[in-house]
């Protein structure tokens, strides 16, 4: 028994991939006001009256070819993690979602009914960038429960990671078996967002999308900033691994919706590629740490379709850090250091 804790949130998936999981998961996923930000009404017109009328169907199927034996890959490889997590550490350790099972509040509950003197945890969101639809939402769900469950406990949050150097190791350590191989180009492929997000969690209100290279310039804006964080993740990464300028580049994947989202698109992007002589492409796809949906059905079936349709010859998907032991032992140590 300990007085002090870890906890791990990642997204979530829904409890099966049948349409009577899915559409209760997309229900609390896409009424999130972080997700989808629009006033209650509006966003209950759009994602309950419009959305969820035919997505739950479509999302089910892609959920089907992807779902293992054991589950969601996503809450997996997540369990995966924290087994070897806690295998490097004494501290004990839990896992939450954001969305479905198990929750935030499960979590924090597992780690109190195992440690009855518990008295702070630290709380590391599995996401490497800062997003109001990410990052944020999970900070935010995760006080309302502390205040309503466990007023009496102590709350640490880890920040994002994206330019922590021990973390860009370990990931371009992860992918060095993958880029080994011949290729002709890398693509960076991040989960997009509304630009409009970008703009709403600028804490300056004038820099992000406003200001010209605004994510390569120096401003408080960037602790909050997706599009830089990521781009400045992309940098970390081709620095150590040695690879040049014109062999690499950065996009955005998984929009929803008419409003504006980050470019360049990746499903575009792939497409487009062979016909500039990239016939041999890697994909990575950083802003997970876990395969998931958007990795192995989008990326790794979908992405791939597209690639090979246009003329392109080899297209290798490289997994996320999943429960590799370096990530493990760095998400014990940012654990324990916070302690
Ligand atoms: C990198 C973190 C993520 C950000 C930022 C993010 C923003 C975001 N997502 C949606 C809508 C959907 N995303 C879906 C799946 C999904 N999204 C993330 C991560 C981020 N999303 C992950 C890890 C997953 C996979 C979950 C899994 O179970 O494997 C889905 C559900 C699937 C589908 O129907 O396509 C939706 C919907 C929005 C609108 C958004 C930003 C506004
Ligand atoms: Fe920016
Ligand atoms: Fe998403």
């Amino acid at each position: 028994m300990s007085k002090k804790g870890i906890l791990l949130v990642n997204l979530g998936s829904p409890d099966s991939p049948e349409v009577k999981d899915v559409k209760p998961y997309l229900d609390e996923f896409l009424m999130d006001e972080r997700v989808i930000d629009k006033p209650y009404w509006l966003r209950s017109l759009l994602v309950r009256g419009i959305i969820l009328k035919t997505r739950p169907k479509k999302s089910a199927e892609a959920y089907q070819s992807i779902w293992w034996d054991e589950g969601s890959p996503l809450i997996v490889l997540s369990e995966r993690l924290l087994e070897q997590v806690r295998k490097n550490t004494d501290y004990p350790v839990e896992l939450g979602m954001r969305y479905g099972n198990p929750s935030i509040e499960a979590g924090i509950q597992k780690l109190v009914d195992g440690n009855p003197d518990l008295e702070e945890f630290v709380m590391i969101p599995l996401y490497p960038h800062y997003a109001m639809s990410s990052y944020e939402t999970v900070v935010v769900k995760a006080r309302e429960v502390m205040e309503a469950k466990f007023p009496k406990l102590k709350m640490k949050v880890k920040n994002v990671f994206y330019d922590d150097p021990r973390y860009l190791e370990v990931l371009a350590n992860s992918m060095k078996p993958y880029i080994n191989k011949e290729y002709d180009h890398i693509l960076f492929s991040y989960h997009g967002i509304p630009e409009r997000h970008v703009q709403k969690t600028d804490v300056t209100n004038s820099h992000c999308l406003m200001v010209e290279n605004c994510c390569s310039k120096d401003s408080p804006a960037q602790q909050t900033c997706y599009r830089h964080q990521v781009f400045d993740t992309t940098e970390g990464v081709v620095e150590r691994l040695g690879i040049p300028k014109e062999k690499y580049s950065n996009s955005f994947q998984s929009r929803l919706g008419r409003d504006p989202w980050l470019q360049p698109f990746s499903d575009k992007v792939i497409k487009d590629l062979p016909g500039k002589g990239v016939k041999k492409l890697m994909v990575v796809c950083p802003a997970f740490v876990s395969d998931c949906l958007e990795t192995i059905e989008e990326i790794g079936v979908e992405a791939r379709e597209f690639f090979m349709e246009n003329g392109g010859e080899e297209f290798t998907l490289i997994p996320c850090m999943n429960e590799n032991d370096d990530w493990a032992k760095l998400v014990a140590t940012w654990g324990e250091e916070l302690l």
